[in-house]
């Protein structure tokens, strides 16, 4: 086998030419640490299944779907579970948890589940809650963790040691991590909790300390890559029904019914995708990657007016990052807010939405859109994991806990195709998972809804920016209105400001050309999407 490292990865080629893209260990800066036999091995419920351990040989591939010529020499990481050798007395660990970002459903399960393993598998009783996400480490007291603490809290929604965005100080938190003899950090989080890791882990490292970190991902918007999904992401969807059905009784019970459902999804769609193909009553599906417009052909109004001619009701399901950068363009451009991790925060697509096909359809039909806006977002979140998602929490948990006790650290882990893995963290981070529109799960979408595919987005959006520019120009000043020669026939015509070399006219101390045919025809056009028309300023 032939090995090679960097800061970030430790890449090595087994003979086979299986390619293994490894985790940090303990031993890559402590090579001398002792190991002990894994009490597992005495454990009754354990000591019975056969071929327990994980060898050290045994590897995932990343892809499973392969070329005949070319299968085995692709990427793999290092299977999860136990191993017969651990490189911590459990008298000596002293483990934390925390939790960072938004909720989840099954952030208690998980919590409980790393507990009660490292309790009962291993026997350590030192076990701390730090609260309030990474700020926590540095600003509160920690709580003990015990079997009997934990026991009912997987029943409940939220993270019992609450969560924060922002407030990540690596120094503070690794000196608090030293001061407090912490030396297994268990952090559940999503890509920015997972990137924080790695900071807290490389940290660790510099710093020589015995300390693992280990991350459990966590992201409702299932956007974190390589693992098969993330958890909670079943159990939000299944909400998320609820939702749905209720949108589609009120608008199928009602003339010119139309139901709007928002749900979560910054960047990515997962929730609104699935929703739809679980739900097949609805109509058209608005996701992050799929940009969409409303005027014109191919677009949503088209749409939605033949939808409520044909069935006489429709339902929209919403991810909340879908349309953004329409919505920003229609209302003027807009200043990019952030919250306290730097994620940017959203204009809300769901009352714009509203607000524009109800008002497109009073001028349009000459009676009200009955439309009913549902925003379950946080109802999605807020809830208890179900059964299928505690089960996948648990062997997270126990990943995460048999990973650290085997001196494995700066690792993600989480299923890859169905096997649970140790995967860098640098390599779960580098990317943000998003909904493939040329996959097949799109498609399946596309079929059964058929909604548009608002192809012509990009010219739209040219359309609607050259308005805005003449519009801002308008509005600056940077054109009069004036009587002269090349006017429209009445004498009055349209200019705008011009360079020096441009054929002007002169009026007082600026110079002008008139407006192209073009232009001032967009001039007279109102706004795709925008309810509010632009000023015709033609002399009278
Ligand atoms: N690049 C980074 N380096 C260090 N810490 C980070 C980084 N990005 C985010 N963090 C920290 O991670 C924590 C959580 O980040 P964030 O609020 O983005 O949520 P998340 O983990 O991505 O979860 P989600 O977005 O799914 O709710 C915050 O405390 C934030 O300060
Ligand atoms: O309002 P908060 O708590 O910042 O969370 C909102 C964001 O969190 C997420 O659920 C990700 O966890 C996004 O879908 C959403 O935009
Ligand atoms: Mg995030």
């Amino acid at each position: 086998m032939c090995a090679a490292t960097s800061k970030t990865s430790k890449i090595s080629t087994g003979s086979g030419g299986a390619v293994l893209e490894d985790v940090p260990h303990l031993t890559d800066w402590l090579p001398d640490l002792p190991t002990y036999a894994n009490p597992l091995k005495h454990n009754p419920a354990y000591s019975a299944v056969r071929q327990y351990f994980v060898e050290s040989t045994d590897v995932v591939a990343k892809d499973v779907v392969v070329n005949l010529n070319t299968a085995g020499d692709g990427i793999h990481f290092r299977r999860a579970g136990p191993r017969d050798k651990i490189y911590f007395r459990p008298e000596e660990v002293k483990a934390c948890i925390v939790t960072c970002g938004g909720l989840c459903p099954g952030l208690n399960t998980v919590i409980r589940e790393i507990v009660c393993g490292l309790w009962t598998q291993y026997g350590v009783r030192e076990i701390y809650g730090i609260h309030g996400g990474y700020r926590g480490f540095y600003s509160r007291n920690t709580t003990d963790l015990t079997p009997k603490i934990v026991n009912d809290i997987h029943k409940r929604g939220g993270t019992v040691l609450g969560t924060s965005r922002g407030g990540h100080d690596t120094s503070k938190i690794v000196d608090s991590i030293q001061d407090r003899g912490i030396n297994q950090v268990y952090i559940i989080g999503g890509d920015g909790t997972q990137k924080g890791a790695n900071v807290i882990h490389e940290e660790c490292k510099k710093r020589g300390l015995k300390v693992v970190v280990a991350g459990i991902p966590k992201t409702i918007d299932n956007d974190i890559e390589i693992i098969d999904k993330s958890f909670g992401f079943d159990t939000a969807v299944e909400e998320a029904q609820r939702a749905i059905n209720a949108a589609h009784v009120e608008a199928e019970s009602i003339q010119n019914g139309v139901g709007l459902v928002k749900l979560m999804g910054r960047y990515s769609g997962y929730i609104a995708m699935h929703a739809t193909l679980a739900s097949r009553d609805v109509d058209l599906c608005l996701i992050p990657e799929v940009p969409f417009y409303l005027d014109g052909p191919g677009g949503l109004k088209e749409f939605a007016k033949q939808r409520l001619r044909e069935n006489g009701h429709m339902v929209i399901v919403v991810a909340e990052g879908a349309g953004q950068e329409l919505i920003a363009e229609t209302m003027g451009s807009l200043d990019k807010l952030s919250d306290a991790s730097g994620n940017r925060l959203l204009l809300d697509v769901g009352l714009w939405l509203s607000q524009n096909l109800k008002d497109h359809f009073v001028k349009e039909f000459k009676e009200p859109l009955n439309l009913k806006y549902i925003d379950p977002t946080y109802m999605i979140r807020a809830i208890p994991s179900n059964a299928s998602d505690n089960v996948y929490c648990t062997l997270l948990a126990h990943s995460a806990i048999h990973g650290a006790m085997a001196g494995y650290c700066g690792f993600t882990v989480g299923p890859v195709n169905n096997r649970h893995c140790y995967i860098p963290i640098s390599r779960v981070t580098a990317t943000q998972r998003q909904v493939n529109i040329a996959d097949r799960m799109w498609a399946r979408l596309l079929s059964s809804t058929n909604q548009p595919n608002f192809l012509r987005y990009n010219k739209y959006m040219q359309q609607l920016r050259k308005q805005n520019a003449l519009k801002q120009a308008l509005e600056s000043e940077q054109h009069v209105t004036v009587a002269n020669s090349n006017s429209d026939g009445n004498g009055n015509g349209r200019f705008k400001r011009v360079d020096e070399e441009t054929p002007r006219m002169e009026t007082g101390d600026r110079q002008y050309v008139p407006l192209d045919k073009g232009e001032a025809s967009l001039l007279t056009t109102p706004v795709p999407g925008d309810p509010t028309q632009i000023h015709n300023h033609t002399a009278p």
